[in-house]
């Protein structure tokens, strides 16, 4: 009798997983999903701060081909604020967090920039999906102690990211939250992060690019996290955001002359020649 039940209790078994797995995908078509992003028609244009981007004008537009796109720049142009726009305009507080999650006390001046710029945007879909998640560092911790409580107020066992060290309670948490379907924002990831778990990092978005089981848009300065092969490589400049490779990009070149010969690389930074 056991004998005969126990197959019939494993395709249970298996059905439920596939049940369950049906239900946190909402297509089965691969990521990317957001497609496009444009300027709106009626968008106006310049003025004050975000609307004065360099890069922003109403000829702005930005495709996403890949799983995994990431961007690039120097500090100050504007890498946080497109960021922070898409991810706005995706339905995310533009503080971190998940969708409807507002972990932090807005009323005390958070910057509404990238919510402002969203309202000058507009996306293209195909298909729209809704889970996902705006990871930003610094919003990491306010957003883990939410998660806890939000777990114990329901009775279930909270995720405690952060009783492991900064750098193992990102990584666990790019590893649970990023493993089902949806669009995930990446601002600058790897501040917390070894080289060593930048690599755990690197073969999460590789296993994502290859799959298409998601779509990560992603803001870096990390030479590591720029080399998930596959991904789009955007480089964010006065004059737009171009497609670049990982060799171009002055992050890559810089570390290369870095590590090529320290002494001389820091002989010469010192003299302000690099
Ligand atoms: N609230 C604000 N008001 C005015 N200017 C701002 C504001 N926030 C940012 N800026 C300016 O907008 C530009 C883009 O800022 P942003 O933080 O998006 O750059 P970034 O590329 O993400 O930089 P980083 O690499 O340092 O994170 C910068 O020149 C910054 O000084």
């Amino acid at each position: 009798m056991i004998g005969r039940l126990a197959p019939v209790t494993k395709a249970l078994e298996i059905g439920g997983a596939m049940a369950a797995m049906r239900k946190t995908r909402s297509t089965n078509l691969p990521a990317p999903y957001l497609k496009r992003l444009s300027v709106r028609e009626d968008a106006s244009l310049g003025g004050d701060y975000p609307f004065n981007l360099p890069w922003l004008d109403g000829d702005f537009s930005l495709d996403f081909v890949t799983p995994v796109t990431i961007i690039v720049g120097e500090n100050g142009t504007g890498k946080s604020t497109l960021i922070e726009a898409v991810a706005a305009l995706c339905g995310y507080d533009e503080a971190g967090g998940g969708k409807g999650y507002r972990p932090l006390d807005h009323s005390r001046a958070v910057d509404r920039s990238g919510a402002l710029l969203a309202s000058a945007l507009r996306a293209a879909w195909l298909p729209k999906v809704t889970a996902g998640w705006f990871f930003r560092a610094e919003s990491f911790f306010s957003v883990a102690r939410f998660l806890d409580e939000a777990a114990r107020d329901a009775h279930a066992a909270p995720p405690d990211f952060l009783s492991w060290s900064h750098g193992e309670g990102f990584v666990r948490f790019f590893e649970e939250r990023m493993s089902r379907q949806g669009i995930y924002f990446l601002d600058e990831p790897e501040s917390a992060l070894s080289p060593k778990r930048q690599l755990e990092l690197l073969r999460l978005l590789h296993q994502i690019q290859e799959t298409a089981s998601a779509q990560i848009i992603m803001a870096t300065h990390s030479p590591i996290l720029m080399a998930v092969p596959g991904a789009r490589l955007l480089e964010i400049t006065r004059g737009g955001l171009i497609e670049t490779e990982l060799r171009q990009t002055r992050h890559f070149r810089l570390y290369q002359d870095f590590t090529s010969d320290p002494e001389d690389f820091v002989d010469r930074a010192l003299r302000d020649e690099i």
